[in-house]
């Protein structure tokens, strides 16, 4: 069944007034993939009717980033989400979310939207978090599912309907990876062949760091940073933005004798490619 599309705030809380039961938001910025897709699975196991944003919000882009050239396939977005029983799909255009240009009044992610991604993208976080409650404001969503893909997205989010005391409940769901590891990435559509070749050490560095989680946490960041070093020297090189070793809900660095639950962090440039990938662990008491 097609999904009711909404560009419009009029049309949207048209169709919103008319959905009955619990409602579950799922927001991307399009170019859906498998990775996508079982978000909206897991939204439609906890609602009846799943909402999907699709909005590239250029509040969260820097100077230099991909804004223009990020991927931009709304008819093969609808086709995956009437594949998915998709009830509703919000797409609006940037005047909608942002009549009159930037907003003056917006969100300060805080410390924790500077470090880690935060750091390599100076006010990434502030923009993510002012569509994200925007979206939720418009669409009223009695839960959101989000990607552990974007791991620190999805502890700031969590962080921001605490501490805002928004009325929605958050939802992680699992990382979605190609059968050789790659986590998928609407951006793995930019990498060459063998761009993609040097961006699986990504994924490598984090499976290297889980096999080592009983030597504690600074065996697992060696053995990630040795796949890393290796792959700095391929031909296309890997540039290292980060790696960390860090606590899931604060994203500040675990010590060496941490115990329980720790995120190892990856991100890195790949020619002009900024890709993102995490593994969960556990570290015994
Ligand atoms: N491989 C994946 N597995 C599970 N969830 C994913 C995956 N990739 C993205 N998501 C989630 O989909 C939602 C929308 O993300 P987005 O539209 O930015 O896709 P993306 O593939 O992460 O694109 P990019 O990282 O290139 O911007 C987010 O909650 C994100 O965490
Ligand atoms: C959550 C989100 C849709 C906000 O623009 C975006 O950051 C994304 O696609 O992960
Ligand atoms: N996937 C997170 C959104 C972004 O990269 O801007």
């Amino acid at each position: 069944m097609t999904p009711v599309i909404a560009t419009t705030r009029e049309e949207l809380a048209a169709v919103r007034a008319g959905a009955k039961g619990t409602l579950a938001l799922v927001p991307t910025m399009g170019a859906l993939h498998e990775g996508h897709r079982s978000l909206i699975r897991r939204a439609r196991q906890d609602a009846d009717v799943v909402a999907v944003s699709v909005f590239v919000n250029p509040l969260q882009f820097g100077p230099g980033e991909d804004l223009d050239r990020y991927p931009r396939t709304f008819a093969a977005d609808v086709e995956a989400c009437a594949a998915e029983g998709v009830d509703i799909v919000f797409a609006p255009a940037v005047e909608v979310m942002y009549p009159g240009g930037r907003p003056q009044v917006s969100l300060k992610s805080g410390p924790m939207g500077e470090r880690v991604e935060g750091r390599t993208r100076p006010g990434h976080f502030d923009g993510m978090l002012t569509v994200v409650l925007k979206l939720f404001n418009l669409v009223g969503p009695d839960l959101a599912v989000f990607g552990e893909k974007d791991a620190q997205q999805l502890a700031m989010i969590r962080r921001m309907v605490a501490d805002l005391n928004v009325p929605v409940r958050v939802v992680g769901a699992p990382t979605v990876r190609e059968p050789d590891g790659l986590a998928l990435s609407s951006r793995n559509r930019y990498l060459s062949a063998a761009e993609r070749t040097t961006a699986l050490a990504l994924s490598r560095a984090l499976r290297a760091g889980a096999d080592a989680v009983a030597g504690g946490p600074a065996a697992v960041r060696r053995a990630a940073a040795a796949v890393l070093d290796e792959a700095a020297s391929a031909e296309p090189p890997l540039h290292l933005d980060y790696l960390v070793l860090v606590d899931p809900a604060t994203f500040t660095e675990v010590g060496g004798d941490h115990a329980g639950a720790a995120v190892l962090a990856v991100a890195g440039r790949v020619g002009a490619t900024h890709l993102i990938d995490n593994v969960p662990l556990a570290f015994p008491g």
